[in-house]
């Protein structure tokens, strides 16, 4: 049976935007010290945090039955060291927290004039994301800042949470507020929402919530096609996806762009397919960083898969587990982009017993 997730898709679609209002102020007030180095070595900001703490306000008064996977944790804060950190995050999430109501709010999921949460209550709603994930029940995922580094840049990064229920992403919704509603005019019109729910579509809307649009990804066009990929080298293998798109014969350079921002482009036809491959060191792709988008891919016309051709697995907990890269394109380009990603892998791994045994 489909669910319609009415209210599931007006709160994602609420708690996103105000979420993306915080991250786009706090970009022009940011200071170097507010900015930490985590234990993976990755940046997060103040807006990272209070972010995920405006979200997850939110949903322990809309939904407080339902576990979260967030990407952060207060622990750095709760130390004293994390003092000034801590007051200039209860700071930003309150401000955005007692923001006017504007279409589709509603007030009793803890938001507009008189909404402001005590330290210890913001701490808590930033640690209740640490839900293990699993494959039974319903969940929220938030990635309060994907693409910490594009937004440290100036930008792209996306505000992203998904409802899962029972291993399926049901909901999803990316706030892009650096992002041109068409990647054709850059300098016009940026801020971009997307939302999919399952079995009903996907659309990209104004950040406002204005103007939604239905996104369908156009066919197979090899003179158009090219590669939405990371800027970060690190996070995925711009020289394996340079033989990947010289066996297809692609013409296109590769677009690059940080977070999930990469998924909604798609979704609306922009490049042809996401691309990203391992860097060979082993990393877990996280929930967050992949639910939403995938959810998007499918909506709009596309399959998704690993490198492997295999289903994203999002049942295993706070990680793809055994997913070993991703790729998503339309329906009919899906077959030819996996054999020839296929092809690259053998080659490499070839090329890699070769030096091993020199
Ligand atoms: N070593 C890594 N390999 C792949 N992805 C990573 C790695 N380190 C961090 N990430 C995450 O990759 C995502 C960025 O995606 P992209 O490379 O497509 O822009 C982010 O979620 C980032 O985390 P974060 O959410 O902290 O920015
Ligand atoms: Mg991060
Ligand atoms: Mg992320
Ligand atoms: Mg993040």
């Amino acid at each position: 049976m489909s669910l319609a997730y009415t209210t599931e898709k007006q709160f994602a679609i609420s708690a996103v935007r105000r979420a993306c209002l915080l991250t786009s102020s706090v970009f022009n007030k940011l200071v170097k010290n507010e900015t930490l180095v985590k234990g993976d070595k990755s940046p997060v900001t103040v807006g990272d945090f209070s972010a995920q703490a405006v979200i997850s306000s939110m949903l322990h008064r809309a939904f407080p039955d339902d576990p979260i996977v967030g990407e952060e944790d207060a622990a750095d804060l709760r130390a004293a060291s994390g003092a000034s950190l801590r007051d200039r995050i209860v700071e930003l999430a309150n401000e955005a927290l007692t923001a006017e109501l504007g279409i589709g709010d509603i007030a009793e999921w803890g938001i507009g004039p008189g909404s402001e949460q005590s330290v210890d209550n913001l701490l808590d709603a930033i640690d209740r994301g640490n839900h293990e994930g699993g494959r039974n029940g319903r969940m929220w995922t938030i990635d309060p800042i994907d693409g910490t580094k594009g937004f440290l840049r100036g930008e792209q990064y996306a505000v992203c949470l998904a409802l899962i229920v029972d291993a399926q992403v049901q909901v999803g919704v990316l706030g892009c507020p650096n992002l041109p509603l068409n990647l054709s005019k850059p300098d016009e019109d940026k801020g971009c929402l997307f939302v999919a729910v399952r079995g009903q579509g996907a659309q990209q809307l104004k950040l406002t919530g204005a103007d939604p649009i239905p996104l369908t990804m156009p066919p197979y066009t090899p003179s158009s096609f090219s590669f939405l990929e990371s800027v970060e080298a690190a996070h995925s293998s711009h020289s394996t996806s340079s033989r990947i798109s010289a066996i297809l014969g692609l013409t296109q350079p590769p677009i690059r762009m940080d977070s999930q921002a990469k998924y909604g482009c798609l979704a609306r036809g922009d490049g042809g397919a996401y691309m990203r491959m391992p860097t060979g060191v082993g990393y877990k792709e996280k929930i967050w960083d992949h639910a939403t988008g995938s959810l998007l891919v499918t909506e709009s016309g596309g399959v998704i898969t690993d490198s492997r051709g295999l289903p994203l697995d999002f049942g295993l907990g706070r990680t793809l587990g055994d997913n070993y890269g991703v790729i998503a394109t339309v329906k009919d380009a899906h077959a030819k982009l996996l054999s020839a990603v296929q092809e690259v892998v053998k080659q490499e791994q070839e090329e890699a017993k070769k030096s091993k045994a020199s």
